[in-house]
């Protein structure tokens, strides 16, 4: 018997095609065990030459598929409520892609269907906290050395957007990381949103309202700022300054290669996701695999993919109605306070 997590990837598309690339021959202690994808040719294109993975066109016969151990959810946005609960039915640890579930009643759902399993099973995919440059400034502002922090200016920029892209989707698909790093940094709930739309660039598809700048306001009296521009055509930028009473800190400018020749320099922008975020994706599944390995939950959790998609519904309000919104959030349920799983088998 396998001494490896057997994972089941739902999903074959970009991230999901990236993730059983990274399961099978990045991250130590794991293997891909099952794929299920309703298009079975991009399935099988994404398992490639790995041997004895069985591809699946339904994802009940990935989760039931012998030696499956662990689920890693990468299907868009609209079907994760359903695998998540099938999941939780089978008792299967998930690692799960944001947004965990897009409307909030749906991710209220998974949150209390936890909570009644009476221990988490369940890390969704905000893979910032595992960048380091993020780790390296939630470690500055936890220690207090620049005092409390009073504004958050962040930037989102992509290359372009895919062709199913809606204006709500800047928000509730690209801000939502933002959403995510601003609670997590501050360790603060988002209470309302402003979203102001300048006049679109040239470079958007019709009817698309790209850029958009997005105003968050937190409990603690903190606002975050955050110009998203998914159309910008020149890099994929993410960067974020935190000010503070005592100081400033900034990052996302790390990830570049200066290159000099011909009497002058040039600094090179990546232009995906996959590139920016490459050792963040790789540390956010090996810690994944790792805390699944001892029969743990790590990460963030259920509560997190809540607030997320609150934020981010009340975010496509305020987009819509150009109005302050406030973020309507629900009464936290009692989570569950244990982690602790039954072990994969042979781990
Ligand atoms: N963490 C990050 O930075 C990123 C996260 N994502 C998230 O990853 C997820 C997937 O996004 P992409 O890979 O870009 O989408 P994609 O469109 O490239 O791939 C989605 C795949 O899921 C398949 N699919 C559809 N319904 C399914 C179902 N019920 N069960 C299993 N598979 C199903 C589709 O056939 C397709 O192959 C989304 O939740 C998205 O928000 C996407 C990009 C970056
Ligand atoms: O999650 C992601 C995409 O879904 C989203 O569409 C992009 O804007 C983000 O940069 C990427 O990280």
């Amino acid at each position: 018997m396998s001494e490896l997590l057997g994972v089941a990837v739902l999903g074959a598309g970009h991230m999901g095609a990236d993730h059983v690339r990274r399961l099978d021959g990045v991250v130590s202690g794991a293997r891909v065990a099952a794929v299920a994808d309703p298009d079975a040719e991009r399935a099988k294109e994404a398992v490639g030459g790995i041997g004895g993975v069985v591809v699946h066109t339904e994802v009940e016969a990935a989760l039931d598929a012998p030696g499956v151990e662990a689920v890693l959810i990468a299907s868009p946005g609209e079907a994760h409520e359903e695998a998540l609960l099938a999941a939780f039915a089978r008792g299967l640890p998930v690692l799960c892609e944001k947004p965990m579930v897009p409307d909030s009643a749906g991710a209220l759902r998974v949150v209390e269907a936890e909570a009644r399993l009476g221990r988490r099973l369940a890390q969704i995919g905000f893979m910032r906290r595992y960048d380091a440059e993020y780790r390296r400034l939630k470690s500055l502002l936890d220690g207090g050395r620049l005092g409390r922090p009073l504004m958050l200016h962040c930037v989102h920029r992509n290359v372009s957007s895919p062709p199913h892209f809606t204006s709500a989707m800047l928000v509730n698909s690209s801000v939502s990381h933002e959403i995510d790093a601003a609670r997590w940094l501050l360790g603060q709930e988002l209470t309302a949103v402003t979203v102001l739309r300048p006049r679109p660039s040239a470079g958007a598809p019709a009817g698309l309202s790209d850029p958009q700048f997005v105003l968050f306001e937190t409990e603690g009296g903190a606002v975050v700022d955050v110009e998203v521009f998914v159309n910008c055509g020149f890099g994929y930028e993410v960067r974020c300054e935190a000010v503070c009473e005592a100081g400033s800190a900034r990052i996302g400018q790390a990830h570049t290669m200066v290159v000099t020749a011909a009497g002058g320099a040039r600094e090179e922008v990546p232009q995906d996701y996959l590139v920016r975020f490459a050792d963040a994706y790789d540390r956010e599944v090996q810690s994944w695999v790792d805390a699944t390995r001892r029969g743990r939950v790590t990460g963030p959790g259920t509560w997190d993919g809540y607030a997320a998609s609150a934020v981010a519904e009340a975010g496509v309000r305020a987009l819509e109605t150009g109005a302050r919104t406030p973020v309507d959030l629900a009464p936290r349920p009692a989570l569950p306070t244990s982690s602790w799983n039954k072990r994969p088998r042979n781990t």
